[in-house]
């Protein structure tokens, strides 16, 4: 990759040096990514992303580069930062690689200007290219696991909301959605910081109801809209493409106007008449057997469902659910949610057990 004639003045040792441990540094990070794309995410198109970068970054590592290395005289091989020696998470894994990445192609772009008169252009290029791949890696990772969620925790507030929550992804859940109607803004924040923090620790989704806002502002995974709230195109312009948006709806005309604004997944209720939501008119079992059959993107079916109820929801055709009582005000939120998960687990398997031998 590296010219002779593009090379601006003779390379002095430290130069080589430091293109040298930052090339190390670019590749080792997204070597690392790129294993998780491969055998986390199953894609091939971001493990080739990551592969093409890694490819591009090798042909810039010259021997000239490589055999300046002098790793017993390098103070840096001594210095950690306690945070490097823990990981609590994929996804802090995968920030913390990214954020290596970026910094080390950073150092390749400035230091490189003084190596080779095309080195600082072609890292910087490669730097957006990588900030691309990283919004595109959350975007996908989230929508993966929105895809396996199959039950669906919408909180209520309780002084011991933490632990309600922790005790559920205890027993599985991967989706939480923070719904608080009465706080104020400032608790909320509070609270859906907290919480992004503890789903992400159990590789878990947080959505935050109604607010946008606090959603940007907590860094949640995405936020849930209802009739009326924002529409759903209007909060995607401000969410951008990586964030998840579920709509409430109640029928047919609702669910279409939601699936054209761009919704990723819909709420389907209420299918009991509920006191979580007393307002509001039971849908019933026959607008969830109508999403089962036209719905075009995920959907929930919500609304006084509980463990008892649960088997009719699901004969119904519903394949995931969500839930407020039934888990956040459970004895033993742990066992419920793993009751709840082991049953849409059954009903998942009799499904595709009834398509392999023709059965409708
Ligand atoms: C998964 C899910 N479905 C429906 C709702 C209800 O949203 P909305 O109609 O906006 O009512 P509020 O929850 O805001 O009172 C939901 N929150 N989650
Ligand atoms: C928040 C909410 N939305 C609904 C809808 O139909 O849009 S029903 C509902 C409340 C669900 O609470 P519970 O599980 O306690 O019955
Ligand atoms: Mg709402």
């Amino acid at each position: 990759m590296t010219d002779k004639q593009n090379r601006t003045l003779p390379a002095q040792p430290a130069l080589c040096r430091i293109l040298d441990a930052n090339l190390d540094r670019s590749r080792e990070g997204l070597r690392i990514i790129e294993e998780w794309c491969r055998f986390g995410l199953n894609s091939a198109d971001l493990a080739g992303e990551c592969k093409q970068l890694r490819q591009e970054l090798a042909a810039w590592h010259v021997a000239e580069l490589r055999s300046a290395r002098d790793t017993p005289a390098d103070p840096g091989t001594e210095l950690t930062h306690p945070q490097e020696e823990q990981r609590s998470s994929i996804q802090q894994l995968l920030e913390a690689n990214f954020c290596r990445v970026e910094e080390a192609l950073r150092v390749l772009e400035e230091y490189g200007k003084i190596y080779d008169r095309n080195m600082g252009a072609a890292f910087k290029q490669m730097r957006y290219r990588v900030y691309t791949l990283e919004s595109d890696l959350l975007a996908y990772r989230r929508y993966q696991q929105l895809l396996r969620s199959q039950l669906y925790l919408v909180t209520s507030p309780r002084d011991n909301l933490m632990g309600v929550v922790e005790a559920a992804l205890q027993g599985g859940l991967t989706l939480v959605q923070y719904r608080d109607k009465s706080s104020d803004d400032g608790v909320k924040l509070a609270n859906a910081r907290q919480l992004c923090e503890l789903c992400h620790r159990y590789d878990a989704l947080l959505i935050v109801n109604d607010r946008v806002d606090l959603a940007i502002a907590a860094d949640a995974d995405g936020v849930h809209l209802g009739q009326q709230d924002l529409p759903v195109a209007e909060a995607r312009k401000l969410l951008g493409p990586g964030r998840i948006i579920g709509c409430s709806t109640t029928n047919g005309e609702e669910m279409q106007r939601a699936v054209d604004g761009g919704a990723d997944y819909i709420g389907v209720g209420p299918v009991y008449s509920t006191p979580t939501k007393p307002d509001r008119q039971a849908a019933g079992l026959d607008y969830v057997r109508y999403a089962a059959t036209k719905s075009p993107i995920p959907w929930f079916a919500i609304g006084g469902i509980d463990i008892n109820n649960l088997d009719e929801v699901l004969n119904a055709g519903a394949q995931r659910v969500a839930a407020v009582r039934a888990i956040m005000e459970a004895e033993q939120p742990t066992l419920v949610t793993q009751f709840f998960i082991s049953q849409l687990i059954r009903m998942q398997n009799l499904k595709a057990q009834k398509a392999l031998h023709g059965k409708s």
